[in-house]
């Protein structure tokens, strides 16, 4: 009840914000952890996440991405994102650990369910979306970039982009696992869920995770000229067009998105896949020391 109440109010001065620069020209908003910007190209915004320390996808992170999301869908004016970071050298750790580690079942719940809508939303967007992936992009973080329908990645091999669940003892949810397949296919999709691989961007390249590799300051003007030819084909057709590849995988999650989250909630909840989150943790902190 609080979230929504929060997300109301967030929408409500998000869109008197909005409002008010577009008529000084500045085509420019922005909550805590998301900026988004609609200069440049006519039609297209960047949407730059700003979590620090690695744009983990905290509750008010996706609540806000979110948001975001749903005021440019409601721009008529806006036909394509781009999605980029603004955390030097991560594009987003994925989901944050933090959200389902040492919660209660209810909050594991509600995390859930905000994962499942922001996914929806990417994913059945009909905006165009071009990631501009300029930083590590494991999990939930590889999961944003596969939602957009272009995916350009900076060539630095210390970067690397994946579904790494099951490093972390966790399983990769039906969904996930239906997007990865659509993307890379059945084969290179089971291999890489089961070994949790990360890939490097040449690899990532090879196997179809991303669709470009160029160097890193090259991300940005590349993903702008990728939105250029996206945006020169007639939107109906376009979107007609994705909404037929898309649809059924995004079905299968509303179809059964209430069960969905009392297995996640189950799941996340059992003393073995905390104590395999605990020991994750524990070894992100020594990686430090
Ligand atoms: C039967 C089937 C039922 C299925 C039901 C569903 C089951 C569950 C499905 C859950 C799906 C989960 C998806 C996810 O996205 S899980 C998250 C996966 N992410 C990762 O593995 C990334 C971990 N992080 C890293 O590898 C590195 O941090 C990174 C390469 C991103 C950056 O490295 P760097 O050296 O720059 O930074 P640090 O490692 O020092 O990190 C800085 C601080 O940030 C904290 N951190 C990092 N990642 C996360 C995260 N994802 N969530 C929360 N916090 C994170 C890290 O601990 C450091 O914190 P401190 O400064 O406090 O030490």
């Amino acid at each position: 009840m609080a979230l929504a109440a929060a997300r109301r109010l967030l929408l409500h001065a998000g869109s008197r914000l909005g409002r008010r620069e577009a008529v000084d020209g500045a085509r420019r908003f922005a909550n805590k952890r998301v900026l988004v910007e609609t200069e440049g190209p006519a039609g297209v915004a960047v949407m730059k996440l700003r979590n620090p320390p690695v744009n983990s996808l905290s509750l008010e992170c996706l609540t806000e991405f979110t948001i975001s999301l749903e005021k440019l869908e409601n721009d008529k004016s806006i036909r394509g994102v781009i999605l980029t970071s603004e955390c030097p050298g991560i594009f987003s750790a994925g989901l944050d650990l933090l959200e389902m580690y040492g919660r209660n079942p209810a909050h594991y719940a509600e995390y859930w369910k905000n994962v499942q809508e922001l996914w929806l939303r990417l994913y059945t967007s009909n905006m165009i979306l071009v990631s501009a992936i300029n930083g590590a992009s494991p999990a939930g973080g590889c999961l944003l970039a596969l939602c957009c329908d272009y995916r350009v990645m900076a060539d630095n091999p210390k970067y690397t982009i994946g579904l790494n669940e099951s490093l972390l003892g966790i399983v990769a949810p039906f969904w996930f696992k239906d997007m990865y397949v659509n993307t890379i296919g059945h084969r290179e999709a089971e291999r890489a869920l089961q070994l949790g691989t990360l890939f490097p961007p040449a690899e990532a390249l090879k196997v179809g995770v991303v669709d470009e590799l160029v160097p890193e300051d090259k991300v940005h003007s590349k993903a702008r000229s990728v939105m250029a030819k996206w945006l020169a084909i007639p939107d109906h057709s376009r979107q007609l067009t994705k909404n037929m590849m898309r649809k059924a995988t995004a079905d299968n999650l509303i179809k059964q998105r209430e069960a969905d989250i009392q297995n996640f909630t189950s799941f996340i909840s059992k003393d073995s896949i905390q104590k395999s989150l605990h020991m994750y943790l524990e070894k992100l902190k020594q990686k430090k020391g």
